[in-house]
Parts: structure tokens; C-alpha cells; sequence
């Protein structure tokens, strides 16, 4: 076992570089794991600092104002200690506005200055910054915005680190967070168990393999070029560009060793790694209508990195949900600019428990409960009116009052740690993981308050049957209080892709005659089987990638094939739902090493649907890491329908509790629970 120092940071980019070094400077003694430098964001980020530019306001544009502000004394400082530059450069950000192409550049109408920062019309904008291509019509000059060379900085840090005394050990990668009641006891690594008074979490993008924070890789591609030497201007052999133009295609950096850094793209595909050329064009088209002599410079590097995402897209910090762990992850887009203020705000947290209230805007805790949320997600017990069989009550998990719903997240008596993750789809937050269906019940009444005691949130309506007044579906629509409830419609019934195209857009009509006018959510099934009901996994891929175009989120329902889940979710589908076994089978899960493969790739939650038949078999898919499942045959032809909604929400909750718990590992021997040494013999 290894003894490390007062803090041990995980994480050595830019960010877990900075707090390191902060600590030391204030005394505290360090250790810091990292697993990879290179594969840091920190190493691949274009190095702007640009809150104004990025159009940021609120609690997340004071931080990175104040962040920006500690920018020059910062690495200077850092340059001291070094003798390194960091390539430091307050250069101003030219924020491009470019006409449509096809319209009159003089029609276009732009947008109020935001910061009252100068607006240059197109002559003056020419005038700014010769050489901009036609399309440029306007923009405003950012004079207090600029850059740092990322990758100058990070290096500065590891040298500034190193020779503080920081212990820095790369290469060893954390596995796993020990925790114990509300204290991390060590971590697991590569290089054996780790243990020290606090930690403190810097993982970036990978922050989620160790804790439930809700952050989530979003890859970005860049390119460089060297501007060649006919290209400087030729009296002063000054650089053609001495400041950053920000523009809607693409971002182009002029570093002042004569390279020219450009990006980047934002793409939801996971950790997927590589550049694309759909990415480069990108980039390149982008870079080029801005600053067309740039086609002919050589260029020089082409790569990518992760940036860390959270659903607001503001960092996490300050304290996490055990006692000695601090959270520094989730910097999104602009962790090269926050990097110093996050060093400050955590170091000051750690050496006083002292939280500035800015932290307070950016607590792990704000994904825990709040806006957005709708108000019935807690399995309720059944009614007197559903003549539940005697139940043992000692026995029974407690669930909190419906005025108290978070709390019910976690048995009362348990000391764990309660998920702090909310059920996240195409931005809406859900505190149920458990969406139901409507068909096959008895009538009504036994539906709404089966749906009400499995706490379901999201409920599925097949959106043919209500529009054909189908038995069973007659005022469907009207029977739910849908102020309460999200509707997510379905396409069951449809063969083919252009029929459940059809029936989606009437979906969308339907919710919001049913007042969810901001509803575009479809579940998307394509199902010309009627045996086995097996989606029919090419259509449904058409199918989704015309509905995204149009702005739907697109749930579709597919049978458990990673590779059809990963072109489903880079399509840009909001979920991918694998069906445990034929739907109403009750088979329960009957491709778990499938099923485990998508929710090991997915960036999208994955939603189990279709064939659960009891609640062991609900709680198993969500141990696995199901973010949510889809049940409606085994509760609306269960016996009692509203007792196996209730059983089934519970189940739900269990499984994700067990997940975020950490199974035991299965070994093949016994290990005795009480000591084998020390025993009294006689
Ligand atoms: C293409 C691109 C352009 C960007 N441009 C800008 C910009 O212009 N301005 C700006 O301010 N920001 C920009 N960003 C964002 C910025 O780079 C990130 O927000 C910031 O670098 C995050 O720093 P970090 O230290 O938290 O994470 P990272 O730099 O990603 O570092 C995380 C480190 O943790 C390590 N790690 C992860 N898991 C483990 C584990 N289990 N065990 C041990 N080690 C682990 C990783 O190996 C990595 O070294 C950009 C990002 C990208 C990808
Ligand atoms: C209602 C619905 O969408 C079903 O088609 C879904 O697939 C659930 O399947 P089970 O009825 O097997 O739970």
C-alpha cells in the first residue's frame, strides 16, 4: 500500500496541475496520479480565453471573468518559478459575424453587443483585420479576451509542480474510489492502493468511470498550419494574424511562434478517437471563408481531445458527496480559461474548508434535484382501492412522503451515498428511471394508478391506436394528467421507416394538443415482424436519422446490437433502447452480454425495453447500468397491476442503488466475514 501526501489529486491535466501546485505553494504536501498526459483535453485545447467571446452569463461568466483577471499575475508567476514561457498572450478575440451565403451581407442584422464591446461594420472590420474573406459582414472586437498556449502552460505546470516537491507518478491509473460510510478510505490504481487524509477528483472527461457525476466526453477535432515566411508582412516580418478570429464555422488561434492553431468541432460520439475527414472539412471550410490565404499554408498537425460536458455546461466544484473528497471536473469549454480561479477556489476549500459563495453555483448538488423536474416520481404504495395481499411492512424498503421525493432515492436507512445523477434525455431531467406503458390494462382507472405507484415520470402512448380510437385506446389521450406526466409517443404499428416518419410528426401534433407544446420526444419503432414484433433495425436507422433533422429526440426501440446502438446515438439519438426479449414475452433479459456491451459505449442513456416479466429482472438491468427501463406488459397484466407497478419502481431504484454501490466481485472460493487470526482456540 502506498502512503501518499496531506491530498492526493487525481488527474494531471491542466486543471489537477494547477491545484497542486497552489497546495504546495500554501504548504500542503501532494500527490498527484495521473493516467495519461497526452490524452488530456488540457493538451488539446486551443488555449483561448474567451468569456466574452463564448457568450457565457451568470454565475459561469463571473468565474471566468475573475478567472481571466488572475490570467496575467498568474503565469507570470508560474514563468518565475520555470524560467518557462507559457505562451501567455492578452491579443483580443475578433468574434466574426459572417452573411448567409445567398443573402445580401448588408441585410444581415446583428445581434446587441453583449458586453458593450465595440461593434466594427464591415468596412472597419476589413480594416481591423486585412485579408478576412468576403462573407465577413461585421463583429465585435473583445479587446480584454486572448489566449495562453495550452500546451506551453500545462508543461510549466508539471515543471512547477515538480519543482515544488509535488509527488507526481504518471502512468498509474485510478480504478476505483474506496469509499465507507461518507469518507473515500483509498483508491485502487494500477500501481496498487493509494491512501491520504483527502482527494481530490481532476479526471476530466473520465470523471464518470469513478463517480456518478454527470459528465460527458464531447470530442473536438483542430488542426494547425505554420504560416510560411512569404506570408509575413514584409516590412516588419510581423505574423499576418496577431489576434484570435472567432467565428461561427470555425476558431483560428495565431500563436506567436508562427503557428496557427484552428478548431474545433463538438461531437457527441463518446470517446470515439481520431480525426475524420467530415471533421476537417468542417474546420477547414470553416477557417477558410474566415481567412482564405490560411488554404495555402502547410499544414502541420491534425488532432483531438475530449472536452468534460455537464448538462449546464458549468464545472463541478468544490466539496463532492464524501467528507474528504473535492470535485474539480466538468470545465466543458473553457478549462484552460478557469484553470486559475478553480486552483484558487480548491485550494481554499481544502486548506480552510472555506467556500466561496460563487462554489455555491457550482455544486455536484445541483443535479440532485430542482428545475425541470416533474413532481410524481416516487413509486407510491398502492391504494386501499387496489386490495394489496397482507404485506410483512417490516420488511418493506421505506419510501419518503411524495412531498419529500429526492429523499426517496435511497432506502432510509442505508448510509450510502444517494445517486446524484438525474435521468438526463435530450436535455429534461427525470428523477424516475422507470417509463411505463398504456396499453393492455384492464381500463382507466387501474392504468393511472398503476403509472402512479411505480412513480413512473415518462409514459409511452402508441400514437396509432389513440388516432384510431383502437380498442382499449378510446380517449387514451384525455385519460392521463399529462401536467404531471411526459408523454413519450410511440410508432407502434409502423413496417416501415416512412410510416413511422409519418406517424412521429403526428406524434408531436398529438402531445401538444394535449398542452406538452415543447414535447418532440418519439419513440421510434419500425416493426414489420408481427411474430416475434423484432424491430427492423435499417428502417429504424432511416427513420431516426430523418427525425433528428427535424428536430425530434428520437428514443429508438432496437433489438441489442452494439453497432446498430453506435450509429443510432451518432446519428444523434437521444437514447438508444435495447429490448431485453420480444415484447410482452415476459422472458426477461435474455441478451445481457449485448446489452452490457451498448451501456459500456454509450454516451446516450440506455434504456432496457421490452420483455421484463418480473422485478428481480427489472433490478438486474439496472445493476448492469441500465440508465432506465421500459415496462408495460408485466405491470398492466400483472394479478394486481398497481401492487407490481409499485413492486417494479422499487425494483428500478434498487438496481440503480446496487450499480452506483459497486457489487462484490464473484470468486469461486469462501472468504471468511470474521478474522482467521486471533481466534481463542480450546
Ligand atoms: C478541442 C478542444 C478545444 C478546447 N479549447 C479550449 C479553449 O480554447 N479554451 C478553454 O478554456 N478551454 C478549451 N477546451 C476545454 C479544456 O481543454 C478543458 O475544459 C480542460 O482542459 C479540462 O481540464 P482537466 O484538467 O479538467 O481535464 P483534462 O485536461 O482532460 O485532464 C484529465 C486528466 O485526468 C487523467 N485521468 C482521467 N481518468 C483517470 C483515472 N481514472 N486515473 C488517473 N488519471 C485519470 C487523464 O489521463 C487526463 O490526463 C478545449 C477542449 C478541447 C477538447
Ligand atoms: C408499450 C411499449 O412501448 C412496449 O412496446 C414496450 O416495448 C414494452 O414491452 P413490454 O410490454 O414487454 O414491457
Amino acid at each position: 500500500m502506498n502512503s501518499a501526501s496531506d491530498v492526493l489529486i487525481i488527474g494531471g491535466g491542466a486543471v489537477g496541475l494547477a491545484i497542486a501546485v497552489e497546495l504546495r505553494l500554501r504548504g500542503v504536501s501532494v500527490t498527484l496520479l495521473s493516467r495519461d498526459f497526452k490524452q488530456a483535453a488540457s493538451h488539446a485545447a486551443a488555449g483561448m480565453l474567451a468569456p466574452y467571446a463564448e457568450h457565457l452569463d451568470g454565475p459561469m461568466l463571473d468565474l471566468c471573468l475573475q478567472s481571466r483577471a488572475l490570467y496575467p499575475d498568474w503565469t507570470q508567476k508560474l514563468e518565475d518559478l520555470t524560467g518557462q514561457s507559457t505562451g501567455y498572450w492578452p491579443c483580443g478575440i475578433l468574434s466574426l459575424e459572417l452573411a448567409i451565403e445567398g443573402s445580401s451581407p448588408r441585410q444581415r442584422a446583428h445581434l446587441p453587443s453583449p458586453h458593450s464591446s465595440p461593434y466594427l461594420d464591415t468596412a472597419a472590420i476589413h480594416l481591423a483585420q486585412p485579408g478576412l474573406g468576403d462573407r465577413v459582414v461585421g463583429g465585435w472586437w473583445y479587446a480584454e479576451d486572448g489566449q495562453v498556449d495550452n500546451r506551453a502552460l500545462t508543461l510549466t505546470l508539471r515543471l512547477a509542480a515538480e519543482s515544488l516537491g509535488v509527488e507526481m507518478h504518471e502512468g498509474v491509473e485510478v480504478l476505483g474510489l474506496e469509499q465507507r460510510r461518507e469518507q473515500v478510505v483509498g483508491v485502487q490504481t494500477s500501481a496498487g492502493l493509494w491512501r491520504s487524509p483527502h482527494y481530490i477528483l481532476a479526471t476530466g472527461a473520465w470523471s464518470r468511470a469513478l463517480l456518478p457525476v454527470p459528465v460527458q466526453p464531447r470530442k473536438g477535432q483542430m488542426f494547425s498550419v505554420t504560416v510560411p515566411s512569404g506570408a509575413m508582412a514584409s516590412a516588419t516580418a510581423e505574423l499576418p494574424l496577431q489576434q484570435v478570429l472567432y467565428a461561427p464555422g470555425a476558431y483560428i488561434v495565431p500563436r506567436r511562434d508562427g503557428r496557427i492553431v484552428v478548431g474545433a468541432t463538438s461531437e457527441p460520439v463518446g470517446f470515439m478517437p481520431g480525426n475524420t475527414p467530415a471533421g476537417l472539412n468542417e474546420l477547414l471550410a470553416g477557417a477558410i471563408a474566415v481567412y482564405p490565404a490560411l488554404q495555402h499554408f502547410p499544414i502541420q498537425e491534425t488532432w483531438w481531445g475530449f472536452r468534460p460536458a455537464t448538462p449546464d455546461e458549468m464545472p463541478i466544484l468544490g466539496p463532492g458527496p464524501c467528507d474528504n473528497l473535492t470535485l474539480a471536473v466538468g470545465h466543458y469549454r473553457n478549462g484552460i480559461l478557469l484553470t486559475p480561479m478553480t486552483a484558487r477556489l480548491i485550494a481554499d476549500w481544502v486548506c480552510h474548508q472555506q467556500a466561496d459563495p460563487l462554489l455555491a453555483a457550482f455544486s455536484w448538488q445541483r443535479f440532485q434535484a430542482g428545475a425541470g423536474l416533474l413532481p410524481a416520481p416516487v413509486p407510491q404504495p398502492p391504494s386501499s382501492q387496489a386490495s394489496p395481499p397482507p404485506l410483512n411492512s417490516a420488511a418493506m424498503i421505506q419510501t419518503a412522503t411524495p412531498a419529500d421525493p429526492i429523499s426517496a432515492e435511497v432506502p432510509i436507512a442505508s448510509t450510502s451515498t444517494p445517486d446524484p445523477k438525474l435521468l438526463i434525455i435530450a436535455g429534461r431531467k427525470f428523477r424516475s428511471r422507470l417509463m411505463t406503458g398504456t396499453g393492455k390494462y384492464a381500463n382507466f382507472d387501474l392504468m393511472r394508478r398503476s403509472i402512479a405507484a411505480s412513480g413512473s415520470e415518462i409514459v409511452t402512448v402508441a400514437v396509432r391506436r389513440v388516432q384510431t380510437n383502437a380498442p382499449g385506446h378510446e380517449g387514451l389521450g384525455e385519460a392521463l394528467d399529462w401536467k404531471t406526466l411526459w408523454m413519450l409517443p410511440n410508432t407502434a404499428g409502423c413496417k416501415t421507416a416512412e410510416e413511422a416518419i409519418r406517424v412521429a410528426r403526428l406524434g408531436r401534433e398529438m402531445a401538444k394538443l394535449l398542452g406538452q407544446e415543447d414535447n418532440n420526444f418519439v419513440k421510434l419503432e419500425v416493426i414489420p415482424d408481427a411474430k416475434y414484433l423484432l424491430p427492423d433495425p435499417i428502417g429504424t436507422l432511416q427513420a431516426a436519422e430523418q427525425l433528428v433533422k427535424e428536430g425530434f429526440a428520437v428514443l429508438p426501440y432496437i433489438n441489442a446490437d452494439p453497432l446498430l446502438a453506435k450509429r443510432l446515438e451518432e446519428a444523434g439519438c437521444a437514447t438508444v433502447m435495447p429490448l431485453g426479449s420480444p415484447i410482452g414475452s415476459g422472458q426477461g433479459i435474455r441478451n445481457a452480454a449485448n446489452i452490457q456491451i451498448i451501456i459500456e459505449n454509450a454516451s446516450v442513456p440506455v434504456v432496457v425495453d421490452a420483455g421484463i416479466g418480473a422485478p428481480s429482472e427489472a433490478a438486474q438491468a439496472m445493476e448492469m447500468g441500465a440508465d432506465a427501463l421500459l415496462i408495460n406488459t408485466a405491470i398492466a397484466q400483472a394479478q394486481d397491476p398497481v401492487l407490481m407497478g409499485h413492486a417494479m419502481g422499487l425494483a428500478t431504484q434498487a438496481g440503480r442503488l446496487a450499480y452506483l454501490s459497486g457489487r462484490i466481485p464473484v470468486k469461486s472460493y469462501a472468504s471468511a466475514s470474521s478474522p482467521l487470526t486471533g481466534t481463542v482456540t480450546g
